[in-house]
């Protein structure tokens, strides 16, 4: 483990140079690892680590992404089963379906994680809010936690490209005293770049807290907000994604995210520089109210249980990708499809 400073603060993360993929295949030599869900973590961890020498098998119901793992090699009754088959065979049985459906399935799980196995979660939620979830392990398995930071098909693709995910690990329970190195072997083997350590509660907030906000809602929020002024000012649609959009995704974000914020700032025009630096605080001040509230309402469970409630009903797919279509076919991201037509590498589109 490596002691680093992050802005002043010292923090403890593991890297694969000094916990090599040959330890991590080490610590978990003897374990079938149970990949239950195929849905986009699912794919991103089993493919990642069945690439990596692990021993792996899928847990999934029927349907499309039942196809989708015989189409990535899974091979019916031998590496890919039903859930409680797999939950049966593995001996790290991993709960990567979606965390409302790891409610509905937790009764035919349960019965599976017999002594000496462990509990894996790629998300504090199921643990954290287990008033609400119903999620109680036994006492006598491991429960253990790595979550990648980003979405499970960048897991894929940056493990393909020879890159690796941040991801943190947590241990919640360590029934073996091995969970902890478990955990990072596990981490390791998912194709991590670093792990830093945290604990299931404060994984399930931050990580609530980030998606709703400045990840994909408040960035969602604060695009919409300036498309929509531009327009009602009689902006074009172009002028206005790419004042909005395109130039932040193309151009600027690219640079603070190689050499941070005052980078960005250094390579754009003082005219630029002035005003951002004037307008940045308003928009701190104006939008941390608003965060307070978000982070408030995923520390009361109340963003948990909205989740809970709308993805547990048998329709919520269809009801998701009627909002998805709303977002798709709103002006700003038709005229983004133009845009991207329009990027010289995609020209010939
Ligand atoms: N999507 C992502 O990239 C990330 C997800 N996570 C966490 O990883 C875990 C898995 O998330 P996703 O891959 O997004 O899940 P997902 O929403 O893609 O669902 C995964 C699978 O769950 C199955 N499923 C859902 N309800 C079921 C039920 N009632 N019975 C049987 N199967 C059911 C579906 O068939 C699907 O294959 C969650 O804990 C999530 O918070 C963590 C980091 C990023
Ligand atoms: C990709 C990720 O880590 C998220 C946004 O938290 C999620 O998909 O839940
Ligand atoms: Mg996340
Ligand atoms: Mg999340």
């Amino acid at each position: 483990m490596a002691e680093l400073n992050f802005g002043g603060v010292l923090e403890t993360v593991v890297t694969s140079k000094e916990f090599s993929l040959e330890k991590a295949r080490e610590v978990l030599k003897n374990e079938t690892i149970a990949v239950l869900g195929y849905g986009i973590q699912g794919p991103g961890q089993a493919c990642n680590l069945r690439d990596n020498g692990f021993n792996v098998i899928v847990g999934q119901r029927q349907g499309k992404t039942y196809d989708k793992a015989v189409e990535d090699g899974w091979v019916p009754g031998k590496t890919l089963f039903s859930i409680e088959e797999a939950a049966d065979k593995g001996t790290i049985i991993c709960m990567l379906l979606s965390d409302a459906g790891q409610i509905a399935v937790w009764p035919k799980v349960k019965p599976y994680l017999t002594a000496g196995k462990t509990l894996y979660y790629s998300h504090g939620f199921a643990i954290t809010w287990n008033d609400r979830t119903g999620v109680v392990p036994p006492d006598d398995v491991d429960v253990m936690m790595v979550a990648p930071k980003g979405s499970g098909t960048s897991l894929r693709s940056m493990f393909l490209e020879g890159r690796g995910l941040n991801c943190s690990y947590a241990v919640y329970q360590d029934a073996s005293g091995r969970a902890e190195d478990k955990a990072i072997a596990f981490g390791i083997g998912i194709g991590a770049g670093y792990l830093f350590k945290t604990t299931f509660q404060r994984e399930a907030t931050s990580d609530l807290t980030g998606e709703r906000g400045s990840l994909m809602g408040a960035i969602e929020g604060l695009l919409e907000a300036q498309y929509e002024v531009l327009r009602e000012h009689g902006h074009s649609p172009s002028e206005a994604f790419n004042e909005t959009v395109e130039e932040l995704t193309q151009s600027l974000m690219p640079l603070f995210a190689a050499k941070g914020m005052d980078w960005m700032y250094a390579n754009c025009s003082t005219t630029a520089q002035r005003g951002a630096l004037d307008w940045a605080p308003r928009f701190r001040d104006a939008i941390k109210p608003v965060m307070e509230w978000l982070y408030l309402s995923v520390k009361t469970g109340n963003e948990a249980q909205i989740s809970i409630d709308s993805n547990s009903q048998p329709d919520y797919r269809e009801k998701l990708n009627a909002e998805l279509k709303a977002m798709r076919e709103k002006e700003m991201w038709r005229a983004a499809e133009t845009v991207r037509k329009l990027r010289p590498e995609n020209e010939e589109l």
